[in-house]
């Protein structure tokens, strides 16, 4: 499997490469990056660019360069993505359209089809989508937080075929290679399992964010999709020609002989569970065969709305499903204290069930 087959292919940059001074964009290793994009669009693929490198391309521009400041990082985000995209768009003589998201965004179904018609309608036109965490605006709440796990949720959310990782090291070691010289890089992972995990550690650069684990979480992401992953070398010229010509020039991570169906792709990747409902069910077979009702509840954790997303476990803390809850954590509480056969009842007559059999992902073992 090469990208020579991919038909659309997510390109992530790490900022280190868009900055690799902090003092402001740099063209030098974008020029090999942006020629990779124009050839793979002269072979008919189309292409999405997930960029980051918004705070250390504006940092220079301050004068309070405190980093542990988040107000201040916001803003260095907001001043530097104007001189990231206008660095980008030099390269290009096509256009390209930006778009600033949060998990905020991603996680709301009604905005998540909404980012997928916009995708899809740019890359109709032949538009090229650059793309960023919109930092200026996010939260702890709201934010996805690095920009390896945003473009994997990208990636699922324009049915991608191929995701490319462009980092400061050549692909995925069995040690920080960093801070082991002897560390030996992988070529092909299949199942991304806690031993592979277990190998990974933060980044090491200073402007880096996540390091390692963050694209080992990104390629889980994408492969259960269906989405063949690579982290490659940014720096290095040769990554591309290599890509080009069908090889491997880094890690590759394959991907899931059976995707997971698009919505409950969303629901286990993309969207993040604001309580728990704690259910009797001992079995993935019980819980997925029917409606989860009020009378299979034993406990409820957290504050949620209805209509937003909750982790279902078993009294065990077995972790069952992701589903959207019909119901408030305040309703579900206020049943349980109520005369289960006269307030359940005429409840769910109104209502429905809890959770309905369409808006359920059942965790189960990756099928390969
Ligand atoms: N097992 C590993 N294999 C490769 N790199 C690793 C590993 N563990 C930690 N790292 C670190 O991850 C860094 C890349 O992540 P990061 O700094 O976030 O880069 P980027 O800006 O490209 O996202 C590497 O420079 C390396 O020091
Ligand atoms: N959204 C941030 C980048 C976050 C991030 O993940 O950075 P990196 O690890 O360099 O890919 C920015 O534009 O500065």
């Amino acid at each position: 499997m090469s990208i020579e087959t991919s038909q659309r292919i997510v390109i992530k940059i790490g900022s280190a490469l868009i900055a690799p001074e902090q003092d402001g964009c740099r063209s030098r290793y974008l020029l090999n990056i942006a020629q990779f994009i124009v050839q793979c669009r002269a072979k008919g693929k189309e292409v999405l660019l997930v960029s980051s490198g918004a705070v250390a391309a504006g940092s220079h521009l301050f004068k309070n360069k405190d980093k542990s400041s988040v107000a201040v990082k916001k803003a260095m985000a907001a001043a530097g993505q104007t001189e990231m995209i206008s660095t980008w768009e030099r390269f290009f003589d096509f256009p390209s359209a930006q778009l600033l998201l949060t998990h905020g965004d991603l996680r709301d179904r009604d905005r998540y089809n909404s980012i997928r018609e916009t995708l899809f309608t740019l890359l109709e036109q032949g538009i090229l989508p650059i793309i960023n965490e919109n930092d200026a605006v996010t939260t702890d709440e709201l934010k996805v937080g690095d920009n390896d796990n945003l473009s994997a949720m990208v990636a699922a959310a324009a049915d991608a075929d191929c995701l490319i990782i462009c980092s400061d090291v050549n692909g995925l070691y069995d040690k920080d290679p960093n801070k082991n010289p002897d560390a030996r890089l992988l070529d092909t992972v299949g199942e991304l399992t806690p031993e592979i995990y277990a190998m990974t550690g933060g980044p090491t650069s200073s402007v880096g964010t996540g390091g390692m684990r963050t694209k080992l979480q990104a390629a889980e992401k994408a492969t259960s999709h269906g989405i063949v992953t690579y982290i490659v070398n940014g720096f290095n010229e040769d990554t591309f020609s290599g890509l080009l010509n069908g090889a491997n020039p880094g890690t590759r991570f394959m991907p899931y002989d059976t995707p997971m169906q698009e919505a409950v792709h969303w629901m286990t990747h993309t969207a993040s569970e604001q309580g728990e409902l704690i259910v009797e069910a001992s079995e993935f077979d019980e819980l997925s065969c029917d409606e989860l009702s009020c009378d299979d509840i034993v406990a409820v954790n957290g504050d949620f709305s209805a209509g937003e997303t909750v982790l279902v476990r078993n009294e065990d803390g077995q972790k069952l499903a992701k589903a959207n809850s019909n119901y408030s954590s305040c309703l579900l509480n206020f049943i349980a204290q109520q005369d289960k056969d006269i307030v359940t009842e005429k409840v769910q007559d109104s209502i429905g069930p809890v959770i309905s059999q369409n808006d359920i992902a059942v965790f189960e073992e990756r099928k390969s």
